[in-house]
């Protein structure tokens, strides 16, 4: 601090300074000894007051000084005391002022003090008086000094014994430390009147330590913060009993201070509340850090808690009482807590937190609980931590939990898709596998017996290809709903995939109860679908193995079902088909026939027969069906329905379907290049081979490499063909009809039987199935039918061959009625192409030929 300008040339004080000091007088008269003065007073005047300047810059100076010292006036009154000579007297910090020296020294009188102020600077021993009554001894230094005229003294004291040098030295340290302390320190009397405020108080206050003294919080600043710090130590002082409270000041430099104060009660010897202490910290940073630590929590979704054993207190963070639905400032109970815990969940959670508190590492992780809160339910996982005291029981019990519920639904969500079946909800095969082998185990140690059935949707193709695929979605999740109610709780209902499901039948009494579960549910299914506008009829085939008679491991009874179902539909559909071990014989042997099928083409095993096709009304030969025979080096000649299924499903069709066609452009060329009488020659085209290559391209390679007309062709397909729907057929059929080429619909009348596909593709033969041409005559429904397919093929001009006539009756029949075309063993079997070219009805063809000259390649 600079001295002021004019040290040393005091000028007048200003009036209101001078006016400011002559209200402390009158509101202060100098108590015994300070009016004895006044009155003995040689001069019979009150003394000029000194000028305040001056008195501050004494002040200043006093205050600088390492030992106590006082600026006493001629009437003995102390003006000024330093802090050191307030302690040494065991006063505090401004209690000193107007205090009379003669107090403190009782030594002297009035008149020798008078005497004093006259004296050169001396030193004497005396003893002074504490606040406490006590006298110490002390050395004292005066000088005189005069100011505007009037003398005044210097008093500087120094304790004479070591006891009272090191108390004021170790007070002085202490006085150093709160001094320097980063703390805020105060105390203040029963008036809220400061009596000591330290530096860091003066800093943040941003005064001279000097104006904190006798203030009062509310005298220094005005403000909402101030008044209330001033109730907090007004209740300090009513109640007697320690305060915290936290509060936030404007800092100097204008930022805003966060600060945590802790009131204390001070008590006079004899118990009376004297004051407060008060000491306050800068937690800024602490709140920042706090506020950053929840931020993160909340980011993180972590809570974290204390459990104090003893008390069985338990303290939550904010995040944590968010987390358990509650507000930020909850005072949370333990059974509170526990309470929202769920269940079983609720017994896991005591039991970690008991685990965590008996090992001796005291840690332990619960890695999913759930609690309710309101009516959602929360997973959350929990990390425990317990801290023992010297005795080794648990203290205390810390814990962090985040909320993992997102987690744990995504979980399940992923464990849903990857376990269920996404269109019926039911379980995919995956998990059909998983709850399989439990119920095995199950089954075992039980001695029960269980039923694997896999049922799969005769000719749902069909009814796909032809109502559309929403249509058929709709269909499946309607089985899907029916097996499920049929079926018993435990039992399991699984989608395999397509129109494939599975039932897993635990607990069964007998194998035959198999059978009549089936029987229930192939009736359930035939039940009609009501999809919205839409009916639907559907039939299923049922394929059941049973644990442990077929076997006891899940893989084999899955095959076994299988190989069942397989059967099932081989025996036309809509039924069900116990497992028996000449299915497995079969199963080989379709596996031994597809091996040998493979190289069967390049080996030269596949010949193609022939049977023959007449017109029926003169029975003179037309033309002929290409049907493949397969000569297997140890089988013998293995006919199409042992075969034909295997090359389809393994795609070996195309290939081979490929060569028969070859062989029939061939063999129609041979017949046909002299001839005038054209033998027309029908070929049966499977769907794979539509799908698998470039048909049409390869029919028209073939066409010109055989030399054969296609006008000698004719194309046998399937009505489940036109059912696919798809457009590649359609544009196929077009193009083979554009190059001349007929095409026939084979088995006409036990598919679909459509007029619209009829009238969409280009189609101008039906070949009526064997089956309704067998029953002809003895079955009445077969018997109109056919009649009914004639008549419409008559009214679409469409061309038409009966299959399968065998005798004279069926022969009649169809001429009577005006059926175009026949086949069968009536005139034929399918035979070699040597027996062919060597039968009489090709012979009698040829004979005819002769007799005439060619004219047109049309049958
Ligand atoms: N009981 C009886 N049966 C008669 C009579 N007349 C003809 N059949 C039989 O009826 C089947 C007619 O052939 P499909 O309906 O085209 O039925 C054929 C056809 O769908 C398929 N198939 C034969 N060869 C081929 C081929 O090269 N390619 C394709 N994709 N399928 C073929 O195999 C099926 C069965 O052929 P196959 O065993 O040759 O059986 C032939 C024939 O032998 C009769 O009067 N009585």
């Amino acid at each position: 601090m600079p001295l002021p300008h004019d040290f040393g040339s005091p000028k007048t004080p200003p009036v209101s300074d001078r006016a400011a000091l002559s209200t402390v007088d009158r509101e202060k008269p100098a108590k015994t000894g300070l009016n004895d003065a006044n009155a003995r007073n040689d001069k019979g005047t009150s003394p000029p007051d000194v000028a305040p300047g001056q008195l501050d810059l004494f002040r200043f100076l006093l205050d600088r000084l390492a030992d106590p010292a006082y600026l006493i006036d001629e009437r003995a009154r102390v003006l000024h005391a330093n802090d050191k000579g307030h302690r040494i007297l065991g006063y505090d910090y401004g209690e000193l002022a107007d205090k009379s020296f003669l107090d403190i020294d009782p030594s002297y009188s009035l008149h020798r003090w008078l005497e004093l102020l006259r004296q050169q600077p001396q030193t004497h021993h005396t003893r002074h008086r504490r606040k406490d009554r006590r006298l110490i001894p002390v050395e004292v230094s005066c000088t005189g000094l005069e100011l505007t005229g009037s003398p005044y003294r210097i008093v500087l004291v120094r304790p004479t014994t070591d006891q009272d040098r090191a108390a004021l030295g170790c007070e002085s340290e202490f006085r150093a430390l709160v001094e320097n302390s980063p703390d805020t320190i105060a105390r203040y009397d029963c008036q809220l009147r400061r009596r000591y405020g330290n530096r860091s108080l003066a800093r943040l206050l941003d005064l001279p330590a000097a104006k904190l003294l006798g203030k009062r919080p509310t005298d220094n600043v005005l403000n909402s913060t101030s008044q209330a710090y001033e109730h907090a130590l007004r209740t300090v002082i009513a109640s007697g009993e320690e305060r915290e409270y936290e509060h936030n000041w404007p800092s100097a430099d204008g930022r805003m201070i966060s600060w945590h104060l802790i009131l204390k009660p001070e008590f006079s010897t004899d118990g009376r509340i004297t004051g407060v202490v008060a000491v306050g910290r800068d937690i800024t940073a602490l709140k920042e850090s706090e506020r950053r630590l929840r931020q993160a929590e909340a980011m993180a979704r972590l809570g974290h808690w204390q459990w104090d054993c003893p008390s069985k207190e338990i303290r939550i963070s904010s995040e944590m009482s968010r987390i358990l639905g509650q507000a930020s400032d909850w005072q949370a109970r333990p059974r509170q807590i526990l309470r929202l815990v769920i269940g079983e969940d609720r017994k896991a959670l005591l039991q970690a937190m008991r685990n965590a508190c008996r090992q001796q590492h005291g840690e332990f992780t619960l890695d999913s609980y759930r609690i309710r809160v309101g009516n959602r339910i929360l997973h959350l996982h929990t990390h425990i931590q317990a801290e023992y005291n010297a005795t080794g029981q648990t203290r205390r019990l810390s814990g962090t939990t985040r909320d993992v519920s997102d987690l744990k639904n995504y979980e399940s969500r992923l464990q849903k898709m990857a376990y269920h079946d996404s269109l019926t909800g039911l379980p995919n095969r995956t998990l059909l596998g998983e709850r399989l082998a439990h119920n095995l185990e199950k089954a075992t140690r039980n001695k029960t017996i269980l039923g694997l059935l896999i049922l799969d949707i005769d000719r749902f193709k069909e009814v796909n290809d032809s109502h559309g695929h929403d249509f058929g979605d709709r269909l499946l999740r309607e089985c899907g709903e029916r097996l499920q109610r049929l079926v018993r709780d435990y039992d399991i209902v699984a989608r395999l995939g397509g129109d494939e499901f599975a039932l897993v039948l635990p607990n069964i009494r007998a194998a035959d109860d198999l059978g009549s579960i089936s029987r229930k549910i192939l009736d359930t299914l035939a039940q009609p679908f009501q999809l919205g506008q839409l009916e639907a009829f559907v039939s299923a085939s049922i394929g059941i193995a049973v644990f442990p008679s077929d076997s006891t491991c899940a893989n084999e009874l899955f095959q076994y079902a299988d190989s069942a179902l397989y059967d099932a539909k081989g025996r036309g559909r809509a039924g069900f088909r116990f497992y028996s071990a000449e299915l497995t014989a079969q199963a080989k042997q379709r596996g031994m026939l597809e091996t040998a099928l493979r190289r069967a083409e390049s080996a030269g095993e596949l010949v193609v027969f022939y049977q023959p096709k007449i017109d029926l009304a003169s029975t003179r030969l037309v033309g002929a069906e290409a049907l493949l025979r397969w000569q297997h080096p140890s089988l013998g000649l293995v006919q199409p329905d042992k075969f034909i299924g295997i090359a389809e499903d393994t795609g070996l069709i195309v290939g081979i379907g490929a060569w028969v066609l070859k062989q029939a452009c061939r063999t129609a060329r041979r017949w046909n290049e002299n001839s005038s009488q054209a033998l027309k020659i029908a070929v049966n085209l499977s769907s794979r081979q539509f799908r698998d290559n470039d048909l049409v391209a390869l029919v028209s390679d073939y066409l010109q490499a055989t030399g054969c007309s296609p006008a000698w062709l004719e194309f046998e397909i399937t009505e489940s063909l036109l059912l696919e729907d798809n457009e590649a057929i359609g544009i196929a059929l077009k193009a083979f009809r554009a190059m001349g080429i007929s095409i026939a619909i084979d088995d006409f009348g036990t598919g679909y039987s459509s007029l619209a596909y009829l009238k969409r593709f280009p189609i101008n033969v039906l070949k009526i199935d064997r089956s309704f041409i067998n029953d002809v005559m003895l079955d009445r429904d077969s018997t109109e039918l056919v009649k009914g397919i004639i008549t419409m093929a008559h009214s679409l001009r469409l061309e038409l061959v009966a299959e399968g006539i065998e005798n004279a009756v069926q022969e009649q029949f169809l001429q009577d009625f005006g059926c175009h075309f026949g086949q069968g063993y009536r005139y034929g079997k399918p035979m070699p192409q040597a027996s062919f070219e060597a039968h009489p009805l090709m012979l009698a063809c040829r004979q005819k030929n002769a007799g005439r000259a060619p004219q047109s390649q049309q049958p």
